[in-house]
């Protein structure tokens, strides 16, 4: 008797495209590591991001800018082995695609050849055309990333609401027709107004993936140390947390260090 195998039925691009069409929302969530992407894949996520938020979640920075190219590959390694069915999307670092096409291609390249990921996400619209035409041509998918694009926070100084004003707006909107144009298979739409994320998504047939963008896009994004409670200090409005998973964390191990302290840990049955 053979042992019966779990089938995966891998979710691609063209699913993200057509659970739009159905009107089927899609569900993404970060990881940066295979444990983490194992339970988020096993509870069937359509997509996960290996997103550069890995920069403050992982390494302690205080923006995205820091994280490199090969820690981006790193991670994305580490998630792609985890990930059985889930589509996996991996951040284009800051200073690997902006300015230089063929900076861009080739850090495209080394994510899907040595990561085995399935596509790159890029911030930006009108101001990096040239580089994603580069990446699509070359055959690999490209996300997009329009609103608060966390790469820019130096020029935009906060991580307050963006497009509230007509002008921003309109671009955000022209943007991400540009985006759909070109190829693009879906964009992430960060911390807008809920109003303008709805009429982006009723004027694009690509999937709009929100975070902070309310309830009248394609799919929902979060970071999954966010809403699992482990980024304590983070508590933007657009965040639900499902777990206060730091807390429990810090009991737990509050308590292991008591066990030790009071030799209680380890008792005769955890012994040899
Ligand atoms: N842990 C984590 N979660 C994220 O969602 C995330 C990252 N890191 N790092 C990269 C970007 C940065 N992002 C951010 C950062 C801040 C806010 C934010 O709303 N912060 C504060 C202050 C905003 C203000 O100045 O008005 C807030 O209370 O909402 C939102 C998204 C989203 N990304
Ligand atoms: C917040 C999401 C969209 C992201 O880009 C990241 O986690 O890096
Ligand atoms: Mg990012």
């Amino acid at each position: 008797m053979s042992i019966a195998k779990k089938e995966y039925k891998r979710v691609t691009v063209k699913s993200l495209v057509d659970m739009k069409k159905t009107g089927e929302k899609i569900s993404m969530l970060t990881s940066y590591d295979y444990s983490m992407a194992k339970i988020v894949d096993g509870a069937n996520v359509d997509a996960i991001l290996v997103g550069d938020s890995a920069s403050n979640v992982m390494a302690g920075h205080e923006t995205t800018l820091p994280i490199t190219l090969d820690q981006m590959i790193y991670h994305a390694t580490s998630v792609v082995r985890a990930a059985k069915r889930a589509l996996v999307v991996v951040d284009i670092p800051f200073g690997s695609y902006q300015g230089d096409s063929k900076e861009a291609l080739r850090s495209a390249i080394r994510i899907m050849k040595e990561s085995g990921a399935h596509a790159v996400k890029v911030e930006g619209g009108e101001e990096i055309k040239i580089s994603i035409s580069r990446i699509l041509e070359a055959g690999i998918p490209v996300m997009g990333h329009l609103g608060l694009t966390p790469q820019s926070i130096y020029k935009f100084g906060t991580y307050t609401v963006r497009a509230k004003e007509e002008e921003e707006a309109d671009k955000l909107k022209s943007d991400a027709k540009l985006l759909e144009e070109l190829g693009c298979f879906a964009i992430v739409l960060e911390k807008i107004p809920a109003k303008l994320a709805k009429e982006v998504a009723e004027s694009v047939s690509i999937p709009i993936i929100g975070i902070g963008a309310g309830g009248h896009v394609d799919g929902q994004v979060l970071v999954v140390h966010d809403m699992l409670g482990m980024t304590h200090e983070f508590h933007p409005r657009f965040l639900r947390r499902y777990l206060n998973l730091y807390d429990e964390m810090s009991n737990a191990i509050s308590q292991y260090v008591d066990d030790v302290k009071s030799r209680d840990f380890p008792n005769d049955d955890e012994s040899y």
